[in-house]
């Protein structure tokens, strides 16, 4: 388990982490998201004592990372997997760690076997590709097979079956009854893995909720409809008792409606349909829209649809329960 108690770090005027207060439990798989600069990294070095809270304060088991005796038993993480060594070979490297970390020597070629390095053992990590540099990086991580996992971005630049491989391996990490603590900054990623999520901006809180409970609060289905009787339908709908949102484009969304419902209303009444398709709004609008006030590196585009929808002021409701 993972405790931060009101964790804030300044660099002088900026406030990179601001007052954040959370539990990482064991047994599932926590998400950490924020867009770029919204301080992940820094609450994660904080967590692993690399970098000194001005305020607050963080426990790994109810211990400071400082007080803990071969914290590679303790806790794993993964933060710049190209922080090493280069020019040690990749069994060299984890060796050097397994034993200033008390760690049996035996475990090297164990770890290296789960991230399927085994074959490039011997070869010097410097000429090693980001995904296998990856791999290196999470076998340091699984070394003292430690109850707590911890990592930043892992999926960065890696290709589908690199992806695939770190969500599964996570999964099976948590389902041990792990404490893993994945940070990324993409919400459909982070779907696909994680069973709680802890969502940050500009180093603040803004969502500490299991997934589940942010997908249904998110996940909004509506049917869209097109027609050149637009009138007309609104009336026909409205009489059935059918809830209808003009969207801006010109169609029409039915909020929970059933197009079958919609489809055989307008036959009844003669209406020509140009569309009627069941939609779902993206988690990564919703993410968009939770974190929008909290950008700090806004792009700058002349193209308006890439903005974030402007309805669903209900999102973000209800969050914040852990
Ligand atoms: N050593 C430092 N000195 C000054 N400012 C810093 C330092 N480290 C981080 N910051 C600032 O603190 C804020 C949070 O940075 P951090 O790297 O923790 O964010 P992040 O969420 O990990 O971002 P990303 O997704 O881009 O990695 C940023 O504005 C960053 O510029």
């Amino acid at each position: 388990m993972i405790q931060l108690e009101g964790l804030t770090k300044r660099y002088g005027e900026k406030v990179a982490v601001n007052n954040l207060t959370f539990t990482v439990r064991p047994g599932i798989v926590t998400g950490f998201l924020g867009p770029n600069g919204a301080g992940k990294s820094t609450t994660m070095r904080m967590m692993l004592g690399l970098d000194r809270p001005t305020a607050g304060d963080v426990r790994i088991d109810g211990q400071h990372y400082d007080h803990l005796k071969d914290p590679l038993k303790y806790i794993g993480a993964l933060l710049d997997a190209k922080a090493m060594h280069g020019g040690r070979s990749a069994y060299n490297h984890l060796l050097c760690l397994a034993q200033s970390n008390g760690i049996p020597k035996s475990r090297v070629a164990e770890v290296l076997d789960t991230v399927g390095l085994t074959a490039v053992a011997k070869k010097k990590a410097k000429g090693f590709s980001l995904g296998m540099g990856q791999r290196l990086g999470i076998a340091g991580a699984l070394l003292g097979d430690p109850r707590i996992l911890m990592f930043d971005e892992p999926v960065n630049g890696l290709d589908p079956e690199g992806i695939h491989w770190i969500r599964n391996l996570m999964k099976s990490l948590a389902a041990q009854g792990r404490t893993v603590f994945v940070s990324s900054h993409l919400m459909s990623e982070m779907a696909l893995t994680a069973d709680h999520l802890v969502v940050i901006g500009q180093g603040r809180l803004l969502a500490d909720t299991s997934m589940a409970d942010f997908i249904e609060q998110n996940s909004r289905s509506y049917v869209r409809v097109r027609t050149p009787q637009r009138e007309r339908l609104l009336d026909i709908l409205h009489e059935a008792g059918v809830t209808v949102v003009e969207s801006g484009s010109g169609a029409l969304e039915v909020d929970g409606g059933k197009a079958e419902q919609i489809g055989e209303l307008a036959a009844q009444h003669q209406i020509v349909l140009h569309e009627l398709s069941p939609q779902q709004a993206s988690l990564e609008e919703a993410f968009m829209q939770l974190t929008a006030e909290s950008i700090e590196y806004h792009a700058h585009t002349d193209t308006p649809q890439d903005a974030p929808p402007a309805r669903q002021q209900a999102w973000g409701d209800g969050w914040n329960r852990s």
